[in-house]
């Protein structure tokens, strides 16, 4: 849970990001804390997946600055973030679905580790490499699943897959940007009770539009409109907050 008296793993100070005339990123404020979930949620175009790109240095901001784990991040490319321990899962594009899950996550690992793809074959005889990477199968709930190829993993096999890539990597923070997309409601809830473990291994900054799952898992929600942070709360002070019901939530409040 938050504990508002260690120091933020992530802090994003008077961020601003304009794409023409547009203020995709007006003035944003926003920390996360260790082992909690800060869910970042808001209507379509609010800015939230710019306000990740920014974060993961896919982005450069305008103005502003984004310090992780007390480093100011300005000038790090996506690589070196990564590197750092910033954890953004991968696009389901990004996983080799002829190879089995295990096999993608040794990759995963080798890419951590640095070594080529020449060097592939021989390690894949190297016991530390078959046992670490089935360690993050297990974390994810796969173990079973190890030797499936990715091709054949349902959509929400290969979201846990995508999880345990990140893993791989043993991020520092998460930045999960809609999870829960393209998924059933059984899956969903399966995703769902996965995450909430997840917290333990590095805090989440869960950007999702699934409130079921965003009112199950987060510590503190903070509501995105047009770019700016309208309100930052625990569930029940979001839930309760007049100006996020009738901006976000579609309720009548009067
Ligand atoms: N590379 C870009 N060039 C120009 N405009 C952009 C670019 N990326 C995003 N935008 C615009 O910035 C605004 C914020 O987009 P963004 O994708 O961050 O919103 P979002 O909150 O993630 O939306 P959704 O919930 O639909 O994913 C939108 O108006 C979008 O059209």
């Amino acid at each position: 849970m938050t504990d508002q008296a260690t120091q933020p793993v992530l802090e994003i100070s008077e961020l601003y990001k304009s794409f023409g005339a547009l203020k995709a990123t007006d003035g944003v404020n926003l920390t996360l804390y260790p082992g909690e979930i800060h869910a970042l949620i808001g209507p379509n175009g609010a800015g939230k997946s710019t306000l990740i790109r920014q974060i993961s240095g896919e982005y450069p901001p305008d103005s502003g600055t984004i310090r992780f784990l007390g480093q100011d991040l300005a000038g790090l490319g996506v690589a070196d973030r990564a590197q750092l321990g910033l954890g953004r899962t991968f696009q389901v594009s990004s996983l080799a679905l002829e190879f089995s899950a295990l096999r993608n996550v040794m990759l995963a690992v080798q890419a951590k580790s640095g070594s080529s793809f020449r060097f592939f074959k021989p390690v894949m005889k190297d016991r530390d490499l078959v046992d670490g990477a089935m360690k993050m199968l297990e974390k994810v709930g796969l173990q079973d699943r190890a030797h499936i190829p990715a091709a054949e993993l349902s959509h929400g096999e290969r979201r846990q897959l995508e999880i345990a890539l990140a893993l791989a990597l043993k991020p520092k923070a998460f930045l999960l940007d809609e999870p829960m997309a393209g998924m059933g409601p059984e899956g969903s809830k399966t995703l769902t009770g996965f995450l909430g473990g997840l917290r333990d291994q590095a805090p989440i900054l869960l950007v999702e539009h699934d409130m079921d799952a965003v009112f199950a898992l987060a510590d503190r929600i903070s509501v995105l409109v047009y770019g700016r942070v309208v309100a930052t709360g625990t569930v029940d002070e979001i839930r309760g907050n007049r100006i996020v019901r009738e901006a976000y939530l579609g309720e009548e409040t009067s």
